[in-house]
């Protein structure tokens, strides 16, 4: 670690304050107001013994004194209610916007261009972003700093004023202690952190092993491969590299408290000197010296914690800077308003290439296509040849390197964003049910009708499993945070991933492998269902299947031939089969072989 981490970042600070005044406008002007009371608090602390003392010993009418002392103690008492009465506010709303700001990350993360999100750079990225705010606690410890700061520098202030009226050099003597301690304490944090750059790797290592062990989803394997032994040695070796570097921090640390708190008694010797020797010498009243001494003390912790407050700000600074670098991250390109749509008609893809992002090679190259309403088709092809890639285009995840989506004769980048993904439903290979119920699994975003979910769930032959569970529909996927949540087989959940895609009663249904987990009696039903119930709506819809198996391809009208990113043949299922010297005919041939 570098000094630089002390180099204040003007910028993430500036932005931290932008995030806070947008979160709760209210929240700065409370903490000034906070620290404007609590500086007049002490200021009447501090001075308020003089005047006691002196007018004790050097005047002889105290008939003001008792009123004087009446009016300190109400004073006193309704600065005290009011501090406590902003603090708690105060608590409340840091608690809120420190939950905001993390929820804040997470909605970042859910809005992001789907590219960002398979880009290892931003992966990194977002693990840096994340990492301070969920294992350092960084946005409520930054919050308190700031207030802290804010509050010290009014009272330094009303402390400088009082003391600089007695004896400006007892000031300057405070300062200069002050900064000498400061540069030990810089030199303290900066073995801190270089400890803490050590351990932060070890960490990563230990939540990914504490994940591991305790992670149900992980209790087969670790059972069947009995591999506790391993883990757990894995989690001793970072506790003792763990340990051996504190020893090696709280050691130096130690010293370095040690040095401080010479200087600490320096400061005193120094100060009562020039104050005895100023009473001595009459400059100054014996009230004067009493509150002097602890004047000077308040200004030497004041200034300290003040600076030790703006060292935290500067270092919680340096950690946020990948929170600002994600969350600001330039991604709303996809999400853009334009023309509405209420339907789906034709789907033109035109001269369509692609490359992933970071990728020399060609995913998908020149493809021409058109689908029309009220057709079904299919997109087969070998492994990788880009049928999956070209969903996602579709789907807007990815934008076209060249080419143009013309959607109902409209170039797609012109079409508004949510209106235009209503009218999708997909399901793809690596659909994720959430743990909400099964009927919210299903209904997502749309709006609740009990008969149409009844009637996507008999679609997919899950009525009876449903009917059998205690809470119904109610019931919560997975056991995560209800015991009795249920557990469906990977073919029950692509059933249910299905249902979800045909709720949504969109113009283009797209099923990408849908029955991939199901066993080939379920697939057959499944496909039957699926085409009967499609069937239905046909007019209204475009429906593109991708599978592998074959078979789902005589259920539709038109089927297009990918390999290695373009279109190498196209025609219906009679028309291709025919073509005994293409791919269609051999990927056909080797399937029947194999299942004969
Ligand atoms: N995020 C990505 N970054 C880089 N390359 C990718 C990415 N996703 C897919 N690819 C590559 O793009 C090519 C096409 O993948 P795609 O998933 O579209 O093929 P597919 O035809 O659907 O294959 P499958 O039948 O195996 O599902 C593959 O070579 C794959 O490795």
């Amino acid at each position: 670690m570098n000094s630089s981490v002390f180099q204040l970042n003007k910028k993430t600070l500036s932005k931290m304050f932008k995030l806070i005044n947008e979160i709760d406008g209210t929240y700065i002007p409370f903490i000034i107001l906070m620290a404007v009371i609590k500086s007049l608090q002490l200021f009447m602390n501090i001075y308020f013994p003089l005047i006691v003392i002196d007018n004790l010993l050097y005047n002889d009418n105290n008939s003001k004194l008792v009123y004087l002392i009446v009016v300190f103690l109400v004073v006193n008492a309704i600065l005290s209610v009011a501090i406590n009465f902003f603090d708690s506010k105060l608590k409340v709303k840091s608690k809120d916007i420190s939950l905001t700001i993390n929820l804040k990350l997470g909605q970042r993360t859910m809005n992001m261009d789907y590219e960002n999100i398979e880009d290892p750079e931003i992966l990194d990225l977002k693990e840096k972003a994340l990492f301070p705010i969920k294992n350092q606690n960084i946005i409520p410890r930054m919050i308190v700093e700031i207030s802290n700061c804010i509050t010290s520098i009014f009272s330094l202030v009303a402390i400088i004023l009082m003391i600089s009226g007695i004896h400006f050099g007892l000031v300057l003597v405070v300062i200069t202690v002050v900064l000498i301690n400061t540069m030990i304490s810089k030199k303290s944090k900066k073995v801190e952190m270089e400890t803490m750059n050590t351990v932060i790797p070890l960490n990563r290592e230990f939540s990914y092993y504490m994940k591991v062990i305790t992670d149900f989803t992980y209790a087969k394997d670790i059972r069947l491969y009995s591999i506790e032994n391993i883990i757990i040695d894995k989690l001793k070796k970072y506790q003792r590299k763990s340990l051996q570097a504190f020893r090696k921090l709280l050691l130096k640390q130690g010293s370095y408290k040690g040095i401080l708190g010479v200087n600490l008694q320096i400061q005193i010797f120094v100060v009562s000197f020039i104050l005895i020797y100023l009473a001595y010498a009459k400059k100054i009243s014996i009230g004067e010296l009493v509150v002097m001494i602890s004047a000077t003390k308040n200004l030497s912790s004041t200034l300290q914690g003040m600076i030790a407050s703006f060292l935290n700000i500067k270092i919680f600074n340096r950690y946020l800077e990948p929170y600002f670098e994600f969350y600001y991250l330039n991604s709303e390109k996809n999400f853009q308003k334009g023309i509405e749509i209420n339907e789906i008609k034709t789907i033109e893809f035109r001269n369509i290439t692609f490359y992933y992002p970071r990728s020399k090679e060609k995913t998908l190259d020149n493809v021409s296509l058109t689908l029309e309403r009220g057709k079904s088709y299919s997109l087969v092809g070998l492994n990788g040849a880009g049928k999956t890639t070209l969903i996602k285009i579709l789907c807007k995840l990815y934008k076209p390197t060249s080419g143009i989506i013309l959607i109902n004769g409209v170039d797609l980048q012109f079409i508004d964003y949510t209106s235009y993904m209503k009218q999708l439903s997909c399901v793809f290979q690596d659909f994720k049910l959430f743990s909400f119920s099964i009927k919210d699994n299903i209904i997502l975003n749309s709006s609740y009708n009990y008969r149409k979910v009844k009637e996507v769930i008999a679609n997919v032959g899950l009525s009876d499993k449903i009917r059998r569970l205690k809470k119904g529909l109610e019931t919560n996927i997975y056991r995560i945070f209800d015991k009795d949540g249920i557990e469906f087989s990977g073919g029950e959940e692509q059933k249910l991933a299905i249902a979800r895609a045909l709720y949504r009663d969109s113009s283009v249904m797209i099923f990408d492998e849908p029955t991939s987990s199901l066993d080939p009696i379920m697939e057959y039903e499944i496909y039957k269902k699926l085409n009967s119930t499609l069937e239905n709506n046909k007019d209204k819809k475009i429906t593109i299947f991708i599978s592998h198996r074959l078979s789902s391809c005589k259920l539709c009208d038109y089927i297009y031939v990918l390999d290695k990113g373009r279109i190498i043949q196209e025609g219906t299922f009679k028309e291709l089969i025919l073509d005994k010297n293409n791919m269609f005919y051999k990927m056909w041939e080797k399937q029947a072989q194999y299942y004969v």
